[in-house]
């Protein structure tokens, strides 16, 4: 059996039941699973092909398990990341603690490592807008404050949770995305 050939690392990283794999399962398979939440034990991982011009660009992406009981062996999940897509729950305030928890790590020790910061179940708010605990605009200051892009997304409708901006890295793939506005090598979400 051949090993899949991994072009870009991506990891996930949030508070347990932020949201994670619920992104991961509607951006690779197009889909929102209901029923009894299970959480993340370790890591799972998932190869996700994307065309991008001519070329096929296959992301792996490592869904790590926000309970903090995971949180040496998360650590060794985001070693080498291209990119960290660090999530928040738009209905859990702690949540936010915990991603400047994650984006602190990242900044000390994966300084190369794009961040994505991601508020998550946007669907909730949207029905009671009384379930906000994070405002938008502070959010969106803290995202300019590390330089990362945000967004606000919902698994279970798909809203931001986009494949059209999925992008990359130019010295990797040869595809030269490198002007756009928004250019990288991978977007789970986007808010345009
Ligand atoms: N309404 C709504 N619920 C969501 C959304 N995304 C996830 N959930 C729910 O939130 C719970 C946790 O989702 P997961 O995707 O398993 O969360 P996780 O971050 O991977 O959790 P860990 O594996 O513990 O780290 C599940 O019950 C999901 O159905 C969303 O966009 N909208």
């Amino acid at each position: 059996m051949s090993a899949i050939r991994v072009d870009a690392k991506v990891v996930m990283l949030g508070k347990e039941s932020v949201g994670k794999t619920s992104l991961v399962e509607r951006y690779v398979h197009h889909r929102f699973l209901v029923g009894p939440y299970q959480n993340t034990i370790g890591a799972a991982f998932v190869a996700k092909p994307i065309q991008v011009g001519e070329k096929v660009v296959t992301l792996g992406i490592w869904d790590t398990a926000g309970s903090e009981r995971y949180e040496a062996m998360s650590r060794i999940y985001y070693r080498g990341a291209r990119a960290a897509i660090v999530c928040y729950d738009l209905t859990d305030s702690s949540s936010f603690q915990r991603a400047r928890f994650w984006v602190k790590e990242l900044q000390n020790c994966e300084e190369h490592c794009k961040i994505y910061l991601c508020g998550t179940k946007s669907d909730l708010i949207e029905g009671d807008r009384s379930l906000r605990q994070i405002d938008y605009h502070d959010a969106q200051d803290f995202a300019d404050e590390i330089g990362a892009l945000h967004f606000e997304t919902s698994s279970k409708t798909g809203n931001n949770v986009g494949e059209s901006h999925l992008l990359l890295f130019t010295e990797e793939t040869g595809v030269d995305l490198g002007q756009k506005k928004d250019s990288c090598f991978y977007s789970c979400c986007h808010n345009n």
